[in-house]
C-alpha cells in the first residue's frame, strides 16, 4: 500500500508555551504508529491538529503527496481522519445507530428523515467491522464505558465509506479505563484493521505500545527525539529514551507486619447493590491495595469513606472513634483525603489557576480562614509538591485547564500530599494518565508518606502496580471482597491468582 500523511515543521504555541516545536513525522498508510512521551511533551496537541480540532501556527501537512489544511473535525473527516476520544464525544441520549452516523450523510437519511431499518442495518455493518454485536437501538447513556468506546470506534470507521483512501484513526490513551479482557478485544480489532487503516496509538503503557505498534515515536518537548521499529526495541530502552534515565525498580524488601493499632476499621460496610459486607483494618504507615474491575465496588467504597456516597449498613472507626462520613468536608476535617479517579470532573475547578487548585483542600491544615491567609501559607508547600512531581507549567497562575492531562493529575495529587494532618489517604487510580517516569516518582512519594505514618488505600490501575506498592491486597468482585493477600507475611501472589478473584 502506498501513501502517507507527512508532517513538516509543525509548530504550535499557546501563549508562551511551545507545545510542538518544528515536528517532522511520517505516518505511512496501513501501519500502527505508537506515540509516547512524558506528560506535556505534545502528544495530545499533535492528535488535536490531525483531528482538525486545532490548527498549527507553522508547518505543513501533506496527505498522499498533496498539501492539506485541517481546520475542522469535518474537514479532517473528509480526508478520512477521525479520533476516538479519551473523553468520549458521543451524545448520551441518542441511540448507538444515531451516534455512529452523527454529522455524516448516509443512505438511511432521506429529506432529513431517518429510515430506521436502513439506519440500523448501516450501523450494524459499521459495528461488524470491529466484530461487535451491540444492539443499535439502545441509548448510549445505557452502555458501559468499553461499549461506548466501541461505538466511538465504529463511528470513526464510518468515515471509511466517505473517502477513497484508508482511514487514519487516532487513539488517545484508549486502554486506561479498560479491563484486561476489553484491552485484548480492542487489540484484536486493531489487528484486524491493520493494513486497511492507519492507526496512531498514544499510551503511557509501554508494554501495550510495544505489542500493538509497528513503529514507535518518542516525543520530548514538542519534538520527535527517537523512532524505533517495535521489534527492535524493549521497554527499558523506551523508558530511557522517554524519561532520560534508566528505570530503577524499587522492589520492596521492607514489608513487615505493622504493630500499631489500626487507624481505620471498617466492619461489614454496605450500600445497596454497590458493595456489601466489606470489612478490613488499616494501620498507620500501611498501604492497602484494592484490586477490582470497574463496577467491583472498590471505587464506591473509597467514595463512601470520603462521604461522597452513602453508607447503609456497617460501622467505621477512625482512631478508635466511631465515624459517619456525612460529607467530603467532614471527612477531610477528620483527616481523610481522597483522590478521585475522575480528576477532571471531581478533583479540580478547570477555570481556576493551577495554584488555586493545588490549595483547594477545604483548608484542612490552616483552617477555613480567608483565602489570602491560606494562599500565603500554603503556596510554598504547594509549589514544593508540584516541583517534586515535576509539574510542567509556565506559571502556577495559569488556569489548570492549560496543563496537559498528566500535569493536571499531578497538581490534584500535590494538594493531598501537602495536607500534613491527614491520617488516611484514599487514592483511586493515582497513576492514571501519568507517564512511566512520573508514575515512578509518584510511587516513591507514596512510599515516603507511608513511612512517615500515613495510612493509604490504593485502587490500582494494574495488578503489577498493586503488587509493587501494597503491603496487603484485597480483591473485590460484584461489591464483595473475594480474596485477601498479606504481602508482609505471605509469598507474593501470582497475578493470575488475583485475576481469578477479580472476574
Ligand atoms: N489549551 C492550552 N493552553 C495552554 N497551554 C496548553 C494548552 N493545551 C496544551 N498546552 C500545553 O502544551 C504542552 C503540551 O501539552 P499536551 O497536552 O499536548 O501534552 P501531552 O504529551 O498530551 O501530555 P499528557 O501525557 O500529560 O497528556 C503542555 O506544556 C501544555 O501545558
Amino acid at each position: 500500500m502506498i501513501g502517507s500523511l507527512v508532517l513538516k515543521g509543525i509548530r504550535k504555541t499557546y501563549g508562551n508555551v511551545v507545545a510542538l516545536e518544528g515536528l517532522d513525522l511520517e505516518i505511512p498508510n496501513g501501519q500502527v504508529l505508537g506515540l509516547i512521551g512524558q506528560n506535556g511533551s505534545g502528544k495530545s496537541t499533535l492528535l488535536k491538529i490531525l483531528a482538525g480540532l486545532t490548527t498549527p501556527d507553522q508547518g505543513q501537512l501533506i496527505l498522499d503527496g498533496k498539501p492539506i489544511v485541517l481546520d475542522s473535525a469535518q474537514r479532517a473527516g473528509s480526508y478520512g481522519i477521525g479520533m476516538v476520544h479519551q473523553e468520549q464525544s458521543l451524545i448520551p441520549n441518542l441511540t448507538v445507530a444515531e451516534n455512529i452516523f452523527l454529522d455524516k450523510p448516509h443512505p438511511a437519511k432521506r429529506n432529513g428523515l431517518y429510515r430506521w431499518s436502513a439506519l440500523t442495518k448501516a450501523a450494524r455493518a459499521q459495528l461488524h467491522k470491529i466484530s461487535v454485536d451491540l444492539p443499535t437501538h439502545v441509548l448510549v447513556e445505557d452502555l458501559r464505558f468499553a461499549e461506548r468506546q466501541q461505538v466511538e470506534f465504529a463511528k470513526v470507521l464510518a468515515i471509511e465509506e466517505l473517502v477513497d483512501r484508508p482511514p487514519i484513526i487516532l487513539f488517545d490513551e484508549p486502554t486506561s479505563v479498560l479491563t484486561p479482557d476489553e484491552i485484548k478485544l480492542l487489540f484484536k480489532q486493531i489487528n484486524r484493521l491493520r493494513g486497511n487503516a492507519t492507526i496512531v496509538f498514544v499510551s503511557h503503557r509501554l508494554e501495550e505500545v510495544l505489542e500493538i505498534s509497528n513503529r514507535i515515536i518518542v516525543m520530548t518537548d514538542g519534538r520527535k527525539v527517537a523512532e524505533r521499529k517495535s521489534d527492535a526495541v524493549d521497554r527499558s530502552e523506551l523508558y530511557e529514551l522517554m524519561i532520560g534515565r534508566r528505570r530503577v525498580v524499587d522492589v520492596r524488601t521492607d514489608r513487615k507486619p505493622i504493630d500499631a493499632p489500626p487507624v481505620l476499621k471498617i466492619d461489614r460496610l454496605g450500600c445497596g447493590s454497590h458493595f456489601r459486607n466489606v470489612s478490613f483494618d488499616l494501620r498507620p504507615g500501611e498501604i492497602l491495595g484494592i484490586a477490582g474491575v470497574l463496577g467491583s465496588g472498590a471505587e464506591e467504597v473509597c467514595r463512601a469513606l470520603f462521604g461522597a456516597e452513602s453508607i447503609e449498613t456497617g460501622e467505621i472507626e477512625l482512631d478508635g472513634k466511631a465515624l459517619t462520613p456525612t460529607s467530603p468536608r467532614a471527612a477531610v476535617r477528620s483527616g481523610i483525603g481522597y483522590l478521585p479517579a475522575d480528576r477532571r470532573s471531581e478533583g479540580m475547578l478547570p477555570s481556576r489557576s493551577i495554584m488555586e487548585n493545588a490549595v483547594l483542600t477545604f483548608g484542612l491544615e490552616y483552617g477555613l480562614r480567608s483565602l489570602v491567609l491560606r494562599r500565603s501559607k500554603e503556596r510554598p508547600a504547594a509549589l514544593h509538591w508540584m516541583q517534586r512531581l515535576k509539574v510542567k507549567m509556565d506559571t502556577p497562575f495559569a488556569p489548570i485547564s492549560s496543563l496537559s492531562g498528566g500535569n493536571q493529575q499531578k497538581t490534584v495529587l500535590a494538594k493531598w500530599l501537602m495536607a500534613k494532618e491527614l491520617k488516611v489517604l484514599l487514592l483511586d487510580h493515582p497513576s492514571r494518565g501519568l507517564d512511566p517516569g512520573a508514575r515512578d516518582d509518584l510511587f516513591d512519594v507514596i512510599r515516603e508518606q507511608a513511612r512517615k505514618g500515613l495510612a493509604i488505600i490504593f485502587v490500582g490501575d494494574t495488578i503489577s502496580e498493586l503488587l509493587e506498592l501494597s503491603d496487603r491486597v484485597v480483591v473485590m468482585r460484584d461489591g464483595e471482597i473475594t480474596a485477601r493477600f498479606d504481602l508482609s507475611t505471605e509469598e507474593m501472589p501470582r497475578e493470575e491468582e488475583i485475576v481469578a478473584a477479580m472476574v
